[in-house]
Parts: C-alpha cells; structure tokens; sequence
C-alpha cells in the first residue's frame, strides 16, 4: 500500500476475497486470502478483521465466496441443497463474536433474502442463486460506504450545532471506527473527516485503547495515512484533557445500540462519558441504523465478549505483565443513554425526546428499515 491508496479493510472482485491482516498494522500491510466462510469466522474471531460494520461485511462476502466456488465445483446438486448449506454457514458465521449485532442483522436479514430468492427459482437454478447471492454480498459493501458518508455528514452539523463553535473543533475518539472498521470511510471517524473536509476539525484526539490498542495501532495509522491532523493520547489521559478544555466533543462508534439508546461500544467508551458530563462535553454515537437492535429494551441484556488473557499481558507477542497473574479481559462496555448526547446514523441524529433520560429508538426510526 503506498501513501496514496486508500485503505481497505477488506477486497472483493470477481468471487476473490482478501482481507487486511489488521494484527500486523502498521507495522506490515499484508492481505490474506479468503477461500471459505471457515476462513472468514478464523479472521472475525483472530481479530484479523474487526470493528462492526466490517465484521458483518468480511462474513457475507466469506459466505459468497464459498458459495460460488462450490457452485463452480458443482457441490450442490439442486438450489434446496444450497440453500440449506447457505443457512447452516450463516449461523456458523454468528458464533464467531458475540458482541457487535451488524453480524446477526446480517446473518438474519441474509437468511429471509435467500429463502425468498429460493421460493421464485426453479430447483436447477443454482448458479442463479448463488450469483443473486453474490450481488447482495457485493451491495451491503457498498451499502456501507454510502451509510458511512451520511453518518459523516449528519455527524459534522450536529457537532458544530451541539458546540455551537463558529471555529473548528478539537474532537476524541476511541477504538477504531475508520476505514479499517468498514467497508471504507468510517463512521465515528467519518465524522471526523466529513469536518476535515469541510475546514471545521482543528484535531482530532485518539486514545491508545488498551488493551488492544486499535487507537494506538490503527486510528493513528489512519489519521497520518489521510493527512488528519491527529494527536495520540494514552487512555488515562482522557480527563485531563478536557480539564484542559482541550477537547469540544466526542464521537465514538458502536456495536450495539439498544431500544432505549444504551450503547456498547469498545472497552473504556463508559468512563469516557462519565467524564463528557463531568466537563460538560457533548459525547456523540454514530453507527449505522445496522448497529441498531431494537430486541434488547436495556444495556444490560447485551452480551459482552471477554477475550483472552494473553490479549492484555502481551503486545505482539512479547509478554509484558506477570505470566502467572488473572486477567479480566472484558472487550466491550456499555454507556448508558442518560450520558449519551445524540446517536448519528445514515438516517439523521436521533435525540432524547424532551424530559427524558432515554431515547426511544423503537419509535424514533419506526419506518426506517433496518438493514
Ligand atoms: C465502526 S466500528 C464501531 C465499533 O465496532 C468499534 O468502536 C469497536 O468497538 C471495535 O471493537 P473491536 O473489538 O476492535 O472489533
């Protein structure tokens, strides 16, 4: 990859699949092939890809390589047979992590569109279907794109509404949200760069975000690579800096938003927000309407993954931390609504409705379709 490109979390053309080995960035650009949906799950559950929208992106293309290969290799004796075998892979793909919902609404949205599909062919159709397959694998990457530049966009006029700043703004964020966590562009970091863009971000902060340290490793890698102009902060330096009044607002992404707003995002987002209405700083969600899962009614039904102990006591494989200690590898948080100022979607920026500390997303977004 040189300064130029653009970077890709993940490359689909002609049924060929590679995706960018995120552990080794950004020390190393290296793109591995993706030949099956078990190779796909291998590199959700490795972390190879991650962020929530990628993650739902990476499986259905997993799932149309899969399927077209062996559709090629004649595998699939009738359209039933390779409905079935879709189906079953789908829910395997679901198990790969718990946390971020775009892989279930994938999953479950790609089921009911390969069930309808199976319905109007004929049963030696099967190359249609795995090419009608394919082309809805190829949208939602595309979809996403599109979904991240309106988030951009709605996010900025929020932004400079809510800070009521007629200068730029000094705006953190946390984890990955960019193009290493999409299809391309971002959504919390698309809003960075849609205010870039439009003259209005004098800095954007980005904390480490241990243990993991997506920050460290990738947001900081994005910012150079696109010329942000971006300021790396350890974790623990967050309040400090808005002591500070270093910093106007803050837009993190998201894995899970529930009905009543309650947010699950990367590890450490919560004490961030806690510190956001200490100082009086507005602190922004923005996801597409995918992250969305209107089943759960609190925060506290969201399943949180915990990851292994060697992810906490070793950067790169050297370990660093007592080999012998117990770890609590929690990978996410979740940030209730009452500290949440607006969530941003590709929809517009939803608000709490007047005189309460909860949003009320089943109504706010009724007729919007969630996928
Ligand atoms: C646009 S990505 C939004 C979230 O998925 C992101 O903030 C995050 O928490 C990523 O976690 P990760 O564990 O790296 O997959």
């Amino acid at each position: 990859m040189t300064q130029d490109s653009n970077l890709e979390s993940l490359r689909y053309v002609d049924g060929k699949m590679t995706l960018l080995d995120q552990l080794q960035l950004p020390l190393i650009v290296h793109y591995d092939a993706i030949t099956s949906v078990q190779d796909g799950w291998d590199a959700i559950r490795e972390m190879k890809v991650r962020g929530a929208p990628a993650i739902a992106v990476a499986a259905a293309l997993s799932l149309s390589v899969e399927i077209l290969s062996m559709t090629k290799a004649n595998k699939f004796s009738d359209t039933s047979a390779l409905k079935e075998h879709a189906l079953e892979q789908l829910e395997h793909l679901k198990s790969s992590r718990p946390t971020a919902v775009n892989l279930f609404n994938m999953a479950d949205w790609f089921k009911v569109y390969i069930e309808d599909k199976y319905e109007v062919l004929s049963k030696d159709s099967v190359l249609e279907l795995a090419e009608a397959i394919d082309e809805k694998a190829k949208k939602m990457m595309v979809d996403d794109v599109s979904k991240n530049k309106l988030i951009g966009d709605h996010g900025a006029e929020a932004m400079v509404k809510m800070t009521q700043k007629k200068d730029e703004l000094r705006v953190l964020t946390h984890c990955n949200t960019g193009s290493l966590a999409t299809a391309g562009y971002g959504t919390a970091l698309g809003v960075l760069r849609s205010l870039h863009a439009q003259n209005l971000l004098k800095r954007a902060y980005c904390t480490e975000t241990r243990p993991y340290l997506q920050g460290a490793r990738l947001t900081a890698f994005e910012l150079s690579h696109d010329k942000l102009p971006g300021t790396l902060i350890a974790d623990s330096m967050v309040s400090m800096l808005f002591k500070n009044k270093m910093a106007d607002a803050v837009v993190v992404g998201a894995d899970r938003i529930v009905a009543n707003g309650d947010t699950a995002n990367k590890i450490g987002t919560y004490q961030i927000a806690i510190s956001c209405a200490y100082h009086k700083i507005p602190f922004f969600i923005a996801a597409p309407t995918t992250t969305i899962d209107l089943s759960l009614k609190s925060g506290d039904q969201i399943v949180i993954e915990e990851r292994a102990a060697t992810e906490m006591k070793s950067i790169s494989g050297v370990m660093f931390a007592d080999p012998d200690i117990e770890v609590w590898n929690p990978a996410f948080d979740v940030t209730p609504a009452t500290l949440i100022t607006g969530i941003i979607t590709e929809c517009g920026t939803f608000y709490k409705p007047e005189g309460s500390d909860t949003f009320d997303l089943s109504s706010q977004i009724a007729n919007i379709q969630l996928v």
